[in-house]
C-alpha cells in the first residue's frame, strides 16, 4: 500500500498527514509550530518542516509528497539561493500604499479604473497581502535589496524546492545546491501573487512580466515554473523523503492553503468552505475566473483547473486568541463565558480589525467595541462580542460571493477556530444557515496529500484524482439571531 504525505506550511505552524495512497486513511501526522510575527525567516519553515516530518514518524516510505502553504508571501532569493531578507507574509500590511500606487498607475490615475484594470488582468484588485505590493515596497523601501532580487518564489514553492535538495549555496542541508531554474509551483498559488493570470492560455494561465515589471522594475528575475495538477515537479532529496523506496519519492506541484483545503474537502460547485484559521476565508469554486473590481471577492486558481473565489479577512482565529487574553481564560472557558451571554450581546459589538483589515480594505484601521453600557461590562458580552465581531466579518464575505451570483448549497466550516463550541453555536444564528462540520481533520495537509496521491497515479498513466471521500460529522443548525448582523452593519463603517 503506497503511503503519500501531505504538508501544510501556514502561518502559525507546520502540519503532515500521511495517509494511504488508495484509500485516503491516516495513517500517520505531526505538526510543528512557527514562530509569530508577520516577516518571517523561511529557515523556520524547513526547521518547522523537518520537525513535524520526525514527529509523523519520518518519510523515508512515502511515495509522493506535495506542499499546500499559505499564500502571497514574498521569499526573494538572491543568485546563490539566499534569502535576501525575512518573508513578507501575507498579513503584513506595510505594502499598503504600494497596493493604492500600483492600483492607480494601471487606472491612469484613476483608482476605480484601476481597479477593475487589475480585476480583469489578474482577477483581484490589489491589496497590501498580494505579492506583487511587497515587490513595489520592496523597490521603495529596500533598493538595495530590491537590485539582489534573482528569483521570487511564494513559501510553498521554496520549501519543496528546498525538499528536492536544493537551497542556499554551501548549505550542507542542499546537497543541489542554488539552481533557481528548479523552483516550480502550481496555477492556484501563482494567482494570488497579481503577476499571474489563471485565466490565460485556456486556462492554464501565464505569468505577466509587464505587471511584474511594473511593480519591481525589472522582470530579469525567475520564477517559478507552474506544473499542471497532477505533474511531479521532482523527486525528493533521498534525505527528507522516499529513501526507502526505489525512485524517491515524487513531490507534487502543491498548491496554495485555500487550494489545498478546497482538493481535501472535495468541493464542487455549489460547496462553500468557511476557514476560521490565522485568515478567515469564504471560498467557492467555480468554472471560469471572475474579475470583482470592488474588490470583495479574489478571482484566484484552485489546484484542479476551476477557479476558487475568495473573500478573506485578516482578523479571525487570533481575535479569540485576543480574547482569551483580555479574559485571561482557556478555549473552553471563552466557549463557555460567550455561549452564557444572550445572541448580540445586549448591544456590544467589536468590529474585528485587531491587525487592520484586507476585505473590507482598511490596512490601517484598528478594533472597536461599541455600544458599551453598564448591563453589557461583564466577560461573559465581551467573549459573545468577540465571537460575533470575527464571524460577521465572514458573513459579509458570504454576502460579497452572493453578489456575484455564487451558488450556495452546502456549507462547511473548519480551520482551528472552527473546533470552538461557541464558534459551531452561534455561526449559524448569523449565517442563518444550516453549516457542516467536516470530521475533525487538517485539510490543507489532506488536500496536499491527494494531491501527492494524484501525482502517484498519473505517473503510473493514471488521471483520474483519488476518490477519496469527505464526511460532514455535524450539521448545525439554530435560528437565526438577524439582531447580531444588523447591530454589527450599523457599526462596522463608523472606523
Ligand atoms: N478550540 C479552539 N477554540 C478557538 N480557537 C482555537 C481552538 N483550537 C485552535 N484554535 C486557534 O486556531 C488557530 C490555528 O488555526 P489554523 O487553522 O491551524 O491556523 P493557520 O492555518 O492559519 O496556521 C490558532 O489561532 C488557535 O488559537
Ligand atoms: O491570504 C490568504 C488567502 O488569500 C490567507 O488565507 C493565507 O493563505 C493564509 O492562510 P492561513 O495560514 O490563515 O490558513
Amino acid at each position: 500500500m503506497p503511503l503519500v504525505a501531505g504538508v501544510d506550511t501556514s502561518t502559525q505552524s507546520c502540519k503532515i498527514v500521511i495517509r494511504s495512497a488508495e484509500t485516503g486513511e491516516l495513517v500517520r501526522s505531526g505538526s510543528a509550530k512557527h514562530p509569530d510575527g508577520t516577516e518571517v525567516d523561511p529557515s523556520h519553515w524547513w526547521a518547522a518542516f523537518q520537525e513535524a516530518a520526525r514527529a509523523a514518524g519520518g518519510l523515508d516510505d512515502v511515495a509522493a509528497i506535495a506542499v499546500g502553504g499559505q499564500q502571497h508571501g514574498l521569499v526573494a532569493l538572491d543568485p546563490d539561493g539566499n534569502v535576501i531578507r525575512p518573508a513578507l507574509l501575507w498579513n503584513d500590511t506595510r505594502s499598503a500604499q504600494a497596493a493604492r500606487d500600483l492600483v492607480a498607475e494601471l487606472g491612469s490615475g484613476d483608482a476605480e479604473a484601476g481597479a477593475q484594470a487589475w480585476a480583469d488582468a489578474v482577477g483581484s484588485v490589489l491589496v497590501a497581502s498580494l505579492t506583487i505590493t511587497k515587490l513595489r515596497w520592496l523597490r521603495d523601501a529596500e533598493p538595495e535589496n530590491a537590485a539582489r532580487v534573482a528569483a521570487v518564489a511564494l513559501p510553498h514553492d521554496w520549501l519543496s524546492w528546498r525538499i528536492a535538495g536544493y537551497g542556499p549555496a554551501g548549505d550542507p542541508s542542499a546537497p543541489l545546491g542554488p539552481d533557481l531554474t528548479a523552483l516550480f509551483t502550481d496555477r492556484s498559488d501563482a494567482s494570488g501573487t497579481g503577476y499571474f493570470d489563471a485565466s490565460a492560455i485556456g486556462g492554464m494561465g501565464e505569468y505577466r512580466p509587464d505587471l511584474l515589471s511594473l511593480a519591481l522594475g525589472r522582470d530579469d528575475v525567475v520564477l517559478p515554473r507552474v506544473l499542471e495538477p497532477s505533474e511531479a515537479g521532482g523527486v525528493a532529496h533521498p534525505s527528507v523523503a522516499g529513501s526507502s523506496l526505489d525512485g524517491g519519492a515524487l513531490i507534487g506541484p502543491g498548491a496554495g492553503d485555500n487550494a489545498g483545503a478546497s482538493l481535501g474537502l472535495g468541493m464542487e460547485p455549489g460547496d462553500i468552505a468557511i476557514s476560521i484559521g490565522t485568515s478567515g476565508v469564504v471560498s467557492a469554486v467555480a468554472p471560469d475566473r471572475t474579475a470583482d473590481g470592488s474588490g470583495a471577492i479574489n478571482g484566484f486558481a484552485d489546484a484542479t483547473g476551476n477557479s476558487l473565489m475568495l473573500a478573506v479577512t485578516l482578523n479571525a482565529a487570533r481575535v479569540l486568541d485576543a480574547a482569551r487574553t483580555v479574559l485571561d481564560v482557556d478555549f473552553a472557558g471563552l466557549a463557555d463565558l460567550a455561549l452564557s451571554a444572550p445572541a448580540g450581546s445586549d448591544g456590544l459589538v467589536l468590529v474585528p480589525y485587531l491587525e487592520g483589515e484586507r476585505t473590507p480594505n482598511r490596512p490601517d484601521a484598528t478594533g472597536t467595541l461599541h455600544g458599551l453600557r453598564l448591563k453589557n461590562q461583564t466577560p461573559a458580552h465581551v467573549a459573545r462580542a468577540y465571537i460575533e465581531g470575527m464571524l460577521c466579518g465572514l458573513a459579509d464575505g458570504l454576502d460579497a460571493l452572493r453578489a456575484q451570483g455564487v451558488p450556495i448549497e452546502r456549507v462547511m466550516l473548519i480551520g482551528g477556530a472552527a473546533q470552538s463550541p461557541a464558534v459551531q453555536a452561534i455561526a449559524p444564528q448569523i449565517f442563518g444557515l444550516p453549516i457542516g462540520i467536516p470530521e475533525p481533520g487538517e485539510y490543507v495537509a489532506d488536500g496536499a496529500a491527494r494531491q501527492a496521491a494524484w501525482v502517484l497515479a498519473a505517473a503510473s498513466g493514471d488521471g483520474a484524482v483519488p476518490a477519496w471521500s469527505t464526511t460532514i460529522a455535524t450539521t448545525l443548525e439554530a435560528d437565526p439571531a438577524p439582531v447580531i448582523r444588523a447591530q454589527y452593519a450599523a457599526v462596522r463603517d463608523l472606523v
